[in-house]
């Protein structure tokens, strides 16, 4: 191949990789139609990702009913797992209270994020609230007293910061997938989450100094990273509530979609997930967290590194010397610079 030609192949395969990360301004022939945004796939164009791994499928997932080990049902929550995929769904089932928690939603949404953090099945999970008027109205008012929630055993609690702390720390990503209102201590558990897709009419905002109460703690440090100082201040200070595309601008959501197509799309965003590699979602995870999250970051993080390191020959050669009571031998480990 003669020198000018091959730089013309080597230019055009550079130009069409480019081409790959950015949405097409017109159709082109033999190439998907523009997507809007909202929509947009991560593999746009005719890249060589798209042309390996195809489109994310997107045919229905069939869920199934799913148990913690304790086999005990759930009364305030439903917990499913896709079948045949590495999905978790857990949806705070309290329609009648706008999917208000009570300490025991808590503790059962405790029990299904233990779950699914421990089934190496699972990569993905997420967090919904049944119906389309609400994903969570926050702390059941009709329960709270002088020293938090409290329902049948007459304590007091605010277990609901234990699963913001659950959350966060998870080593697998949790998407919130919003319909209706994210309030109170709602919009603080989507705001927990790693990724929110919101429905058109989903509706966020804090209410906690209308009714008496507020969050210290990652209600106000995560929501003035997410949205900057000034914006949070007056979320909290204000009060007010916004829609959909209003968070969207703000950068509290990831994506907002029809209510029809919420869960397709969010279930559309676990494949994509899913086909990443497993360890460097969750180092991700960790990391994006560590800088904020201080000596529990930085323990997320290095619990990490000791989770590979333990896979590898060197660490394996300390372990085997040990127990076979001889001195090991790590000169064949080279020092990498
Ligand atoms: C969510 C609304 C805006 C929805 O309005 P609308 O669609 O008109 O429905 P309603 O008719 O108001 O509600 C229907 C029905 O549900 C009941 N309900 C709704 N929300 C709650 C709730 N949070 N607690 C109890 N009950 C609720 C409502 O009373 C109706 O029932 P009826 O029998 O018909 O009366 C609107 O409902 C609304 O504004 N809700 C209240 C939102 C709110 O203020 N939430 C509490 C904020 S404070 C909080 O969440 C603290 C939580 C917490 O534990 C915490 C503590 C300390 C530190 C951190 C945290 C934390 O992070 O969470």
């Amino acid at each position: 191949m003669a020198g000018g030609e091959r730089d013309l192949k080597t230019l055009d395969r550079r130009l069409s990789t480019i081409s790959g990360h950015l949405l097409p301004l017109a159709p082109i022939s033999g190439r998907p139609p523009p997507i809007h945004p909202s929509f947009a796939s991560s593999t746009s164009a005719g890249d060589r990702y798209r042309r390996i791994h195809g489109d994310v499928p997107t045919h229905e997932v069939s869920w199934s009913p799913a148990l913690d080990e304790s086999g005990k049902g759930f009364t305030d929550i439903i917990y499913e797992k896709a079948v045949g995929e590495g999905i978790a769904k857990i949806t705070i089932n309290r329609p009648e209270r706008r999917n208000a928690f009570r300490p025991q939603t808590v503790k059962e949404l405790i029990r299904a994020f233990n779950d699914a953090r421990d089934d190496s099945y699972i990569g993905v999970i997420i967090l919904t609230g049944k119906g389309n008027d609400a994903f969570c109205s926050g702390g059941d008012q009709a329960l709270r007293g002088s020293d938090g929630y409290a329902d049948y055993d007459g304590f007091g609690r605010l277990n609901v910061l234990d699963l913001q702390v659950q959350i966060r720390r998870l080593p697998k990503p949790v998407i919130a997938m919003v319909a209706g209102y994210a309030v109170g201590g709602g919009h603080i558990l989507h705001m927990v989450c790693d990724l929110t897709i919101a429905a058109e009419n989903a509706i966020f905002g804090q209410t906690g100094p209308k009714v008496g109460s507020f969050d210290a703690g990652y209600g106000s440090s995560i929501m003035s990273r997410l949205i900057g100082p000034k914006k949070a201040r007056e979320m909290w200070f204000l009060c007010r509530f916004y829609n959909a595309s209003e968070a969207e601008k703000m950068g509290l959501v990831n994506a907002v979609v029809p209510l029809e197509k919420l869960e397709q799309e969010t279930v559309k965003w676990c494949r994509e997930i899913l086909r990443n590699s497993p360890t460097a979602i969750r180092v991700l995870k960790s990391s994006l967290n560590a800088v904020d999250d201080g000596h529990a970051g930085l323990q997320e993080l290095g619990g990490n590194a000791t989770l590979m390191f333990y896979g590898t020959d060197e660490a394996k050669e300390g372990k085997t010397a040990y127990m076979e009571h001889r001195k090991p031998d790590f000169s064949k480990f080279s020092r990498k610079p």
